[in-house]
């Protein structure tokens, strides 16, 4: 009798979590679906695809539909047809959104996220922020101080963590606040955009685009001329630290939180962080420059980055551990 209350209430969970199992052939198309997302994700980004396949099946395919959600986001600013992009265009992207949030998705790779947010409690909020920060990038090219910077780089990138976090889980026996956990994220973000920045300088500048605090250039003695100039000075070189420190501080905030993600989720986070980390040493290693030369890691070192996260992904969540030990 206790057994069949049990599988009773195992089946009503079944349909609770699954509704699209009731339609015959959905599964078959939302296979293909994520499918696809995979392979975006592996054209598009060989690292955080690398990263992905260390984790279990359901989270990998989870993060592979938000990855192409963004990747499609950022296209639209920034791809091929990014100069015909208006303000319009993107609120009608965030009405797509909120219809796949409602379970109403346009094409394939919405109905992977639209699936995805159904079994996961990702919040729409993140999501609708990217969309903002692109909105910022159609109307701003300069950024006045780091705070501005700073929220730019929320929007486009730090609302990768929060989106992510959900998916990724946090480990159980983890005694750190949920809040705490997603601060972490948030740097992380931070410090990849800051990275990312700091690389695409040159690149940036041919777009007219300056994404660096301009009273900090000032005081460094710097100008919007020296930049599109791009000769790499002392009064550069002493900026670019300054620049290169900074993004490591967020770094290095991200990291406390990676050791409270689930396990299986600890070696992809690892692996990525210590990847795009090594970015800002190969900027150092080009002597700052980032304006003709593109910092980049080799294959030899991201490589071997992969055990070096392996072995990280151990470190223990914060919990009793270290207090029982104590009391042994
Ligand atoms: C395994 C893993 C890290 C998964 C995250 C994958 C994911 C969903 C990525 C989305 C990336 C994306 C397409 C964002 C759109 C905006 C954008 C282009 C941002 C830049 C990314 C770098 O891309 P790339 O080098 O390809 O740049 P180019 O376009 O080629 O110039 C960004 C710099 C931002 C990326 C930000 C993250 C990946 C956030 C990472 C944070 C987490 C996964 C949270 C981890 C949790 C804790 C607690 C630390
Ligand atoms: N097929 C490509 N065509 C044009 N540019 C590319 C291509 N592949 C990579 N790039 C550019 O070169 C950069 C470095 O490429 P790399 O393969 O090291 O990383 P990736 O595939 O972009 O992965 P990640 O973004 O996770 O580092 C990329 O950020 C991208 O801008
Ligand atoms: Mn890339």
């Amino acid at each position: 009798m206790a057994a069949l209350v049990k599988d009773q209430k195992r089946s009503e969970i079944v349909v609770d979590v699954k509704p699209d199992m009731v339609i015959p052939g959905t599964m078959y198309l939302l296979k293909e679906a994520y499918d696809r997302c995979g392979e975006v994700c592996a054209e598009y980004a060989k690292t955080f695809y690398l990263g992905t396949l260390l984790m279990t099946p359901e989270r990998r395919r989870a993060i592979w539909a938000i990855y192409v959600w963004c990747r499609r986001t950022d296209e639209l600013v920034d791809g091929h047809n990014a100069s015909h992009i208006t303000p319009t265009a993107l609120d009608r992207w965030e009405l797509r959104l909120e219809d796949l949030f409602a379970a109403r998705p346009y094409d394939m790779l919405d109905a992977a996220l639209s699936d995805t947010v159904s079994r996961f409690p990702v919040d729409i909020q993140p999501f609708k922020d990217m969309i903002e920060g692109m909105r910022m990038d159609l109307k701003k090219s300069r950024y006045e101080n780091f705070d501005e910077l700073y929220l730019y780089c929320y929007y486009v990138a730090g609302t990768v963590g929060l989106m992510s976090v959900p998916v990724m889980g946090i480990a159980p026996e983890s005694k750190a606040t949920t809040e705490s956990v997603y601060n972490a994220a948030l740097a992380l973000g931070i410090a990849n955009q800051l990275t990312n920045i700091l690389r695409d300088v040159g690149e940036d500048a041919r777009r007219g685009r300056i994404y660096l605090p301009q009273d900090e250039l000032a005081d460094a003695g710097l100008s919007d001329e020296d930049i599109f100039n791009g000769k790499v000075t002392d009064k550069w070189r002493n900026f670019m630290k300054i620049q290169i420190k900074r993004a490591r501080m967020f770094f290095k905030q991200a990291e406390q939180g990676v050791t409270e993600l689930s396990q299986a989720s600890r070696w992809p986070v690892w692996a990525s962080l210590l990847l795009y980390r090594q970015i800002l040493d190969e900027i150092e290693a080009n002597d700052y420059n980032n304006f003709t030369k593109r910092a980049y890691v080799s294959k030899a070192k991201k490589l071997l980055s992969l055990p070096m996260a392996y072995g990280k992904s151990f470190l223990s969540p914060s919990s009793h551990t270290q207090s029982s030990l104590l009391r042994v």
